[in-house]
């Protein structure tokens, strides 16, 4: 399950404002992907599309070579877990509780959570270090603590796919690194497919990075094939450096100001 996601001829718009247009990618299990390009290109609009948020207008988004459109939402929910960007939770839920919910999908109604349910969502707590916040309630946390919350949620569903839009926005320099470094950790036998402002976490952390310029795929492949001078000022208009990073040995951007 989660194997392969395959993305066909994908087009989108909000009323007449079309947002993506005729994307076909194809995701593969054990790679961490990036989603990159500027304010507005689409990102968000992308990946809540192939996380059923959204429908299509037309194309379609498979996995296994099953149209998710015709997944029921609970089994979508075994195979993928998302970490959205605005996080709005304003129900007086303890912390606990809200990772807890990540093991929904497995339990028919009415039925309770068990000692493995526990003892997972403990797992994923301790490794995005949630768990001292356990017994808080969640509108009473920061909005960092309230995503690595989000995190422990999502990891607790121990889906084969994860997608993080924009996960680094609320955190610390710290937890950004430390996140990516969780997800990228679990690749192996996962899809992650993250969306990423900035170029060089980007750069580091994927295997193949997307780039996005006004609802299309102006550029993917390897960091090395995308982040280049060319497609930085095509698409971004900024004029930038690109050495290798010395400690990754991967494109490391710098901007000309
Ligand atoms: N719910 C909505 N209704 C109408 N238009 C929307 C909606 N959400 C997004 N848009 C528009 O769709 C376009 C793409 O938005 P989207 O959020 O997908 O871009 P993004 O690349 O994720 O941007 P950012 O980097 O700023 O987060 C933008 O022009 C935006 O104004």
């Amino acid at each position: 399950m989660g194997q392969k996601i395959d993305v066909r001829n994908l087009s989108f718009s909000y009323g007449d404002q079309q947002v993506l247009k005729d994307i076909s990618l194809s995701f593969n299990k054990g790679k961490f992907y990036s989603i990159i390009g500027p304010n507005g290109s689409g990102k968000s609009t992308f990946i809540k599309n192939i996380s059923k948020l959204i429908t299509p207008k037309a194309g379609s988004v498979l996995i296994d070579n099953q149209d998710i459109c015709k997944m029921k939402n609970k089994e979508l929910a075994k195979m993928m877990a998302v970490i959205p960007q605005n996080i709005l939770i304003d129900y007086d839920f303890t912390v606990f509780d809200i990772v807890m919910m990540g093991r929904s999908p497995y339990k028919r109604s009415f039925q309770d959570f068990n000692g493995e349910d526990q003892a997972i969502v403990e797992k994923y707590m301790r490794a995005t270090n949630t768990w001292n916040l356990k017994d808080q309630l969640i509108t009473n946390l920061s909005g960092g603590e309230i995503q690595r919350v989000i995190a422990a949620r999502a990891l607790s569903q121990e889906a084969d796919i994860i997608l993080l839009d924009e996960i680094t926005s609320h955190l610390d320099i710290q937890y950004q690194i430390e996140f990516l470094n969780i997800f990228r950790s679990l690749k192996e036998d996962k899809i992650i497919i993250a969306v990423l402002h900035d170029l060089n976490l980007a750069s580091t952390f994927s295997d193949e990075i997307i780039l996005l310029k006004r609802g299309q795929v102006e550029a993917k492949g390897s960091p090395e094939e995308v982040i280049s001078k060319e497609n930085i000022k095509k698409v971004y208009n900024l004029s930038v450096e690109i050495f290798e990073n010395p400690v990754s040995q991967c494109p490391y951007v710098i901007p000309i100001v």
